[in-house]
This record gives C-alpha cells, sequence and structure tokens, in this order.
C-alpha cells in the first residue's frame, strides 16, 4: 500500500498518520507539501488533523484552496482513497469532496476527550475491518466538530448508508448524550457517494498501538490495507 499525508503549515497529526500508515503497510508515506503540485502514485492520502493556516478564515477553508489539493482532488475522481481525520474533515467539505460543514462545539469550547463510537457501515475500504453495529472508543480533540448539513443532504447520507460512524452514548445507543460537539443525527464520519473519500473527526491514529492505551483505530488502518490486496 503506497501512500502520501498532506503537510500544511499548522498541521499536527501528520507524522502520527504517516506512523500509522507506515507500521501497517511497511512501506514510508510520501509527505506531500501544501504548495505541491504532484504526488507520486498513491493507493491512499490521508488529509491529517491539526490548525492548517492557525484555523483562519474557518478550520480548514484555506487549505482547501491550497496548490495540493487540486491533486487530491483529480485522485480522489480517480478513485484513490482520501481519508480526512478531524481538520482533514473539514478541509475536505471545504474543498467540496465531502457535502455538510463543520462548525463550532455546541459548547463553544475545545473538547479534547476519548468518545464512544458506533460503526455505522462496513461497506468501505476504511470500516470494512469492523463489526457492524461495533462500538469503538476513538479520541477526539476540536473546536469545530459539529457537523451539519441540510435536510435533503442528511436524508441521502443516511438513505445511502454513508454515515461511517456516529457518537453513541453509554449504552451503545446513538444519542445526545455520547455526542461531544452537538453534530445533526450524532454524525461522526461520513462517506462521499463512491465511497473512496471517508472524513470523520475521531483520531483512529491517536488508538493504534497498545501504547496509545487503545487500539480501536487499527482496524481501520488494516481495513484500507486490506481493500487494496
Ligand atoms: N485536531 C484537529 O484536527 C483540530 C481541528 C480544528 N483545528 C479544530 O479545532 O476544530
Amino acid at each position: 500500500m503506497k501512500s502520501a499525508v498532506i503537510v500544511f503549515p499548522g498541521s499536527n497529526c501528520d507524522r502520527d498518520v504517516a506512523a500509522a500508515l507506515e507500521q501497517v503497510s511497511g512501506s514510508k508515506p510520501h509527505m506531500a507539501f501544501h504548495k505541491d503540485t504532484e504526488l507520486p502514485e498513491v493507493d491512499v492520502i490521508a488529509v491529517p488533523g491539526g490548525f492548517s493556516y492557525g484555523d483562519y478564515l474557518r478550520c480548514g477553508a484555506m487549505a482547501a484552496h491550497s496548490p495540493i489539493m487540486a491533486v487530491v482532488r483529480e485522485r480522489a475522481a480517480k478513485g484513490v482513497r482520501v481519508m480526512g481525520i478531524c481538520n482533514g474533515f473539514q478541509i475536505l467539505t471545504e474543498a467540496g469532496l465531502l457535502p455538510g460543514a463543520l462548525i463550532r462545539n455546541k459548547t463553544l469550547k475545545y473538547i479534547c476527550k476519548t468518545v464512544d463510537l458506533k460503526v455505522e457501515t462496513t461497506d468501505s475500504p476504511f470500516t470494512a475491518h469492523y463489526q457492524a453495529g461495533q462500538t469503538i472508543r476513538i479520541p477526539v480533540g476540536h473546536g469545530e466538530g459539529n457537523y451539519v448539513a441540510d435536510g435533503e443532504t442528511l436524508k441521502r447520507l443516511e438513505g445511502e448508508g454513508r454515515v461511517a460512524f456516529r457518537y453513541v452514548g453509554a449504552a451503545g445507543a446513538a444519542d445526545a448524550e455520547g455526542n461531544p460537539n452537538g453534530a445533526m443525527n450524532n454524525i461522526a464520519g461520513i462517506l462521499n457517494e463512491k465511497r473512496n473519500v471517508l472524513g470523520m473527526m475521531p483520531h483512529p491514529e491517536r488508538a493504534f498501538e497498545p501504547l496509545h492505551g487503545n487500539t480501536d483505530g487499527r482496524a481501520f488502518f488494516d481495513s484500507l490495507l486490506e481493500s487494496l490486496s
């Protein structure tokens, strides 16, 4: 599995996601800079978390217009798997690669904690290694993770099984109690129509190896590897 990680000024999860990709695939990801206008042939592109361009004007708004994103858009259209984690999810929505938007958390506070997520679909190259309906624990760290979309978009996401992960309460049911940011329909992660682009606010790369205290994110990367074999 060949991969690339996009590095913006202010990215801070680029190395974490690169470490997970390297461990799972055995090959070092190509680290691409925001100003680059080319990428080597890769199977997977990671748009990592962080504070690209200092989160001005909105999280992800400026990064979405950086030169490398034209290449990411092109590759996504060709079916390359593109994952946006946290700030990466914000960038992919700002770039129009995923529908909806991420606005400020309902508490107006930055939230950093581990949350329960329900795996809503295993029909994607990012989630095939989980069990449908499985509850996993993954860390979040964001100020603008509140997913919003118009009614028509939500209906399509739900109807087409494109909600990948949902925040759940302690009992494993989708509910407001487990939802840290106020996201509509408790949405934590979504897929595009072709299911090769995924965005999620929680960080699977922060729950990847035993040293992290939790390995529930590992299956995310294993799914990608397996989808390519
Ligand atoms: N960890 C992150 O990617 C943070 C995302 C973004 N800067 C926010 O605060 O919402």
